[in-house]
């Protein structure tokens, strides 16, 4: 009984359908990205379930119960929606044991959550001394403090170094192993593809995509081959006239769209053209993400750019 469930769910704020008839269910056991362009309406979503925001039709329950009715709500879900939540003149351990205290958990989770997060050296700092990487760290500690089943994280890397970067993928990755729901919002492809395992997609408050990450990738993009010859022009015009689509790279190779490896290999193989590098492009997360959203993004730049490292 440790799913989100969002049925129906609505939101109007004036005239905006910040959310807009949306229907999704999130399991444990994995880690759910929940992702979607600005203003697509994951965070006005995310505010219903914990009962921030009211819908304006439709139901966003934990458990089938609305957190509202939930008895010490911390110990069901842990959420993370604004990291800088926190009161700057209250020390990081202090704030740990007000949020245990309301919710009747067991005081030594508080020294637990410091442990977890990193922060047991600094938990006798005032929160307003913390760089936004230590305020990260302590939301995350509060979102944990109650050992919660489910967890709801807004963009959880947001201001962390590297090293956090990883802790808190392996972390959330450990949370969901456990038999947890997790469910993270974020706009880093790189990092969701590594972290999620399933994805939940908004475009405009609407629904775009509730599928296993690997279907994901499999339905919005095609495969497609890299190759490098120190012979380009000739293997381009072997390539087209075997009705292949091949454009450059950006560094002087070759991209040949919806082929395989061996097509290339043989092909420059069959007109005794070098082949220097030749390789399978995993389909990336960002290219389906663009190509599903690409309608339904409110806020679009002049010069949409693709590239990421
Ligand atoms: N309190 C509010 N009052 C009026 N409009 C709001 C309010 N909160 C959100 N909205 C509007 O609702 C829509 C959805 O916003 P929301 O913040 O949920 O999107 P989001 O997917 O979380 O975006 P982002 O990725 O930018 O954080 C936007 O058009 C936003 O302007």
């Amino acid at each position: 009984m440790n799913f989100i469930e969002v049925q129906r769910l609505t939101k109007l704020y004036g005239t905006v359908r910040a959310v807009d008839d949306l229907t999704f269910r999130v399991e444990p056991g994995r880690v759910t990205g929940f992702l979607g362009p600005n203003g697509a309406g994951k965070s006005t979503t995310m505010r219903m379930v914990v009962g921030l925001d009211r819908p304006t039709s439709g139901t966003a329950t934990v458990g089938g119960r609305a957190f509202r009715a939930l008895d010490n709500p911390l110990r069901h879900v842990g959420a993370l929606l604004d990291a800088g939540a926190a009161h700057g003149a209250r020390r990081a351990r202090d704030h740990l044991l007000a949020l245990a205290h309301s919710n009747r958990i067991p005081v030594r989770r508080v020294a637990e959550v410091l442990e977890e997060t990193g922060l047991s050296a600094v938990a006798g700092k005032r929160v307003r001394t913390f760089s936004l990487g230590m305020r990260q760290r302590l939301g995350i500690a509060a979102a944990l403090l109650g050992d919660p089943a489910v967890l709801m994280l807004d963009e959880p890397a947001n201001g962390l170094d590297p090293e956090g970067i990883i802790w808190i993928r392996t972390l959330l990755k450990r949370l969901a192993a456990d038999g947890r729901t997790v469910l993270i919002s974020s706009h880093l492809m790189t990092e969701t593809a590594l972290t999620a395992d399933h994805l939940i997609v908004l475009g405009r408050g609407r629904l775009l995509a509730d599928t296993a990450m690997d279907t994901f990738l499999r339905q919005h993009t095609h495969r497609r081959v890299r190759v490098r010859t120190s012979e380009g022009s000739r293997l381009h015009a072997e390539l087209v006239r075997a009705g292949w689509a091949a454009a450059p790279d950006g560094s002087g190779g070759w991209l040949v769209e919806g082929a395989e490896p061996a097509d290339v290999g043989a092909l420059a193989a069959r007109r005794g053209i070098p082949v220097l590098e030749l390789a399978d492009e995993a389909p990336s997360l960002e290219d389906a993400y663009l190509r599903l959203t690409a309608d339904a993004a409110e806020f679009v730049s002049a010069t949409p750019k693709t590239q990421e490292v």
